[in-house]
């Protein structure tokens, strides 16, 4: 904050206000336009909150190469060891509407945008390493079965247990979600997931297969649900802390690497690595490290910066032609649609997704619409110096068509209960978590979820049948806000459980 003010007040027209337009009573209130430009303007303050990630927080920072990945791929950004491009991150919640709670059993949003000399590169990531579905069309379906109820606007565990039954490839995410993993402990404890297999190529134009991972540095940490009940009297907790870590000049860091596959696996592994709700097996990749992404500015605006951005994971750069699966090709049209409703058809004229170089056909619209391009021509072809496309030499040639399979596989889910949760204790308290949320629903899909659940795995069945029946005798707890936790309490222990992500240890 300037100590002194900033200089004279005026309305939004650039008329200078006089003191005495800064209070209304007792005076001719519609000739002051000061007055008018304030209550008016506050009525459309308010602009549509993303359908999905809708409460978040972002930061800027720096990504910066410190492995030599040339052989991999010839992207400007993650090349040139020690070099760094500026980035904008924003964080999100995807449950929570603006508002919501932080500390909410939740899958959470990593995205990054990087300001590279070849463009935007949105890299969008989950906490989650797996994604609920692989056939597009279930998106709409899927984020209605869990968000609000449209007759009591509550969050239902019925919607959630329903879709999940119908769509059993969900179990999988979903007891990530429900697993300790469901609740970090804050934005800088979690690593991120690209989820998607990215095709990336060399300067030969020559093809690999990666998905890119964001590590903590500062580890992995997660709440249990009792905790998390607690820490979420702070409705705010995550973004505060990644902003007083920040201005403290604790600068939160990740490790980007990415797991590679050649084009000879992929043409011979025995399952399908495009698969969005499945991890890749050990030993079919190595892993390779690329640089760090490092948060060290605290946004002046939220408003400007975090919600006006626009991550759009069909912002790609030369050497990431991207995913080639068919949940992809939907996620290319589908964000920018979203954005044009919720920010205007210029969204990408907005200074927070501004690439740092622009030269396009396109022509007005709802403002911003900058320079519009001045007096260049607005058609292509044309023989009046408007712009021309660029030759990428190294553009990959070979081309091949990815089929996904309708077969239910419930393997993945099986292996993440029995190998990717590393102990007893985590093992039970996803029976216990998922216990909790049968107490609502019928009898009958009661059923039908302990059903899945036991050819998931016969001991996972009998642990979640036996946790509901003490779960149904057991009062429910009084939603997180209404906990009273004793005066002078001062024991309560933060009992934060550290984890070994045991991602990496994937069939081992
Ligand atoms: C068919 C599949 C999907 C569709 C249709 C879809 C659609 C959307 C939409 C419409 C938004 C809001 C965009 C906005 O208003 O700015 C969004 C946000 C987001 N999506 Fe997806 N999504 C899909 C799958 C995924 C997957 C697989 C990932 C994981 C990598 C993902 C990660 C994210 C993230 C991180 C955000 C928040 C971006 C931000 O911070 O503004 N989505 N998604």
């Amino acid at each position: 904050m300037a100590e002194g003010p900033i200089g004279l007040l005026t309305t939004s027209s650039g008329k200078l206000v006089d003191i005495r337009e800064t209070i209304t009573l007792n005076s001719d209130s519609f000739s002051n336009q000061h007055h008018i430009d304030l209550v008016t303007h506050i009525n459309d303050e308010r602009i549509p909150e993303r359908v999905v990630h809708a409460k978040g927080g972002g930061a800027f920072g720096y990504f910066e190469v410190t492995h030599d990945v040339s052989k991999y791929t010839k992207a400007e950004v993650l090349n040139g060891v020690g070099k760094t491009t500026k980035v904008f991150v924003r964080f999100s919640a995807v449950l929570q509407n603006l508002g919501g709670n932080d500390a909410a059993r939740d899958v959470r949003g990593l995205s990054v945008k990087f300001y590279s000399k070849e463009g935007i590169w949105d890299l969008l990531c989950l906490s989650t390493p797996v994604f609920f579905h692989r056939d597009p069309i279930d998106f709409p379906n899927f984020i209605h079965s869990v968000k609000r109820n449209p007759k009591t606007n509550l969050f239902d565990f019925s919607t959630r247990w329903d879709f999940i039954t119908k769509k059993p490839e969900a179990l999988n995410g979903f007891l990530h979600v429900l697993s300790d993993y469901g609740i970090p402990n804050g934005y800088r404890k979690m690593d991120a997931f690209a989820i998607h297999t990215f095709v990336i190529n060399n300067k030969h134009g020559d093809k690999y297969f990666v998905k890119f991972n964001f590590r903590t540095e500062q580890g992995v940490e997660v709440l249990t649900t009792d905790e998390a009940a607690r820490v979420g009297r702070d409705p705010d907790h995550f973004n505060r802390d990644v902003y007083n870590a920040i201005e403290k000049k604790n600068y939160p860091a990740w490790r980007l690497e990415m797991d590679v596959m050649t084009m000879e696996t992929i043409k011979h592994i025995d399952y399908n690595p495009f698969e969005v709700t499945r991890l890749w097996k050990k030993g079919t990749y190595i892993t390779v490290p690329i640089g760090r992404l490092v948060l060290n500015k605290n946004p002046d605006n939220f408003f400007r910066t975090v919600e006006l951005s626009a991550f759009n994971p069909a912002n790609l750069v030369p050497g990431i032609p991207g995913p080639m699966d068919n949940l992809f090709r939907t996620r290319r049209s589908s964000y920018r649609d979203a954005q044009t409703y919720r920010l205007s058809i210029n969204h990408n004229k907005i200074k927070i997704n501004q690439p740092l170089y622009w030269k396009v056909y396109n022509r007005d619209g709802k403002p911003p619409v900058e320079e519009n391009m001045n007096d260049a021509p607005n058609y292509y072809p044309n023989s009046f110096s408007g712009p021309v496309p660029y030759i990428d030499p190294a553009r990959p040639k070979e081309r091949f068509t990815v089929f996904d399979s309708n077969a239910i596989d419930l393997e993945p889910a099986s292996y993440f209960y029995n190998h990717y949760l590393c102990d007893d204790g985590q093992r039970q308290r996803l029976v216990n978590n998922t216990a909790r949320t049968l107490v609502s629903v019928s009898p009958d899909l009661r059923r039908r979820v302990i059903r899945l659940l036991t050819l998931t795995d016969p001991q996972l069945g009998m642990k979640v049948e036996a946790g509901l029946e003490v779960a149904l005798e057991t009062p429910q707890p009084p939603p997180p806000n209404a906990i009273k936790i004793p005066r002078h309490n001062h024991k309560a222990r933060h009992q934060i459980c550290t984890i070994v992500n045991n991602y990496k240890n994937y069939y081992d």
